[in-house]
């Protein structure tokens, strides 16, 4: 078993004026290549914040994060925007996509920054993706024209555009209806069918079955909540 990212006492403390809040209590917690992970609590409890370590997006306040070995602490900024862009792909809550680009736009320009598809074939990647998520008909629209199932999709497609060996999603259907999120849900299961490493932050409670595994994060506190049968 591979680990891909592993949490050594890692934690994030925010300063409210002169006390330190922990937001995430130092947790060590390693997930291995092809888990299918979910990360579930309440409103406030430290889901994002998890993430957020586990991304990149946010550093840890104390203890280490390492992703397939590289310790991003030890990362500076470009470094760590490289190493991210190149290794996860992240989908975002509220999509996050660029208003002001054309779906097609959004996903090469995420190739664009990271660099490792050729020039030349960023264009066709992309519309493939798109057209993968359904959305073949839709690529030269901006995120404005698009339902809120549509734009997260495209938000999925640009999060999978370098390739990414690990998926990280944080309520990616919080903001959509039963049927866009069971087919979001349904491209995440394939993502995992195809080797992935998938982590997704829910406030569902039902639908956890399909998971490898399920953290449950409570009042900053990173918890074990089960580990299904056959779970690599
Ligand atoms: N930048 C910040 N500065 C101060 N406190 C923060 C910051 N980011 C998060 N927090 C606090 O840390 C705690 C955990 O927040 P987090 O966003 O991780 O929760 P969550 O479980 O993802 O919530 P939700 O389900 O509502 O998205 C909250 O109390 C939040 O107010």
């Amino acid at each position: 078993m591979s680990p891909v990212i592993q949490l050594l006492a890692a934690g994030r403390t925010f300063r409210q004026g002169p006390d330190e809040y922990a937001a995430l209590r130092p947790a060590t917690v390693t997930i291995d290549r092809g888990q299918y992970v979910a990360v579930t609590g309440a409103s406030g409890s430290g889901k994002s914040t998890l993430l957020n370590l586990i991304t990149g997006v946010d550093r840890a306040s104390q203890g280490s994060v390492r992703v397939n070995g590289t310790a991003l602490e030890m990362l500076g900024e470009g470094a760590l925007a490289r190493f991210r862009g190149a290794s996860i792909g992240i989908v975002f809550q509220f999509f996050e996509l660029i208003p002001t680009l054309t779906a097609l736009d959004n996903v090469v320009l995420a190739m664009d920054l990271v660099g490792t598809v050729p020039p030349r074939a960023r264009r066709a990647r992309a519309l493939a993706l798109l057209s993968d998520m359904g959305l073949a008909n839709h690529v030269f629209r901006p995120p404005g024209r698009l339902s809120g199932g549509e734009q997260q999709r495209v938000a999925i497609a640009r999060a999978l555009a370098n390739d990414p060996p690990i998926l990280v999603a944080d309520e990616p259907t919080g903001n959509l209806d039963r049927a866009n999120g069971e087919r979001v849900t349904a491209l995440f299961d394939r993502c995992v069918a195809d080797g992935r490493t998938v982590i997704v932050a829910t406030h569902e409670r039902g639908g956890l079955d399909r998971y490898h595994r399920v953290l449950r994060v409570e009042d900053g506190q990173v918890m074990e909540s089960g580990m299904a049968e056959g779970a690599p």
